[in-house]
């Protein structure tokens, strides 16, 4: 997976997220997704399967987190300070925002699966 380092707010900077950011009114979360992916990463995105949700530590915020496939250019530096594809083994590397840790594990028993999410 692709792992992005913030720097910013100072209370998370130096902490590792899924690449995304806050649905905007008007918009579906696909299109939020595809677009932080184009603003952050400088990259297009196809969106997969969902991978799974989690309650934020503010009440009535959720962040959900998909699979997706990077159709065009390389992700590049933009948003974050540091970018790292971590394979199933990597995925404990690295320091992950706290409310990340379920959807880590989530995705670590997703690749280890002989059965990973259905694109279709
Ligand atoms: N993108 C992302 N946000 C996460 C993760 N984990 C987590 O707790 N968050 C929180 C941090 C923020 O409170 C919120 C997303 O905010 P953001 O700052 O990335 O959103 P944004 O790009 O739209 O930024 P903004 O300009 O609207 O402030 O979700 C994660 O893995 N990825």
């Amino acid at each position: 997976m692709l792992a992005a380092r913030r720097q910013e707010p100072s209370a998370y900077a130096g902490m590792w997220e899924f690449p995304g950011g806050k649905v905007e009114p008007g918009e579906s979360e696909h299109e939020a997704l595809a677009r932080e992916c184009r603003e952050e990463l400088d990259v297009e995105i196809e969106i997969g399967p969902p991978l799974g949700e989690v309650d934020l530590a503010s009440p009535g915020w959720v962040l959900r987190v998909w699979c997706g496939r990077i159709t065009r250019g390389r992700p590049r530096l933009v948003a974050h300070d540091a970018l790292r594809w971590l394979s199933a083994a990597e995925l404990d590397d690295v320091p992950w925002m706290p409310a990340d840790g379920p959807l880590v594990d989530r995705l670590r028993d997703v690749l280890a699966s002989p059965a990973p999410l259905d694109w279709s």
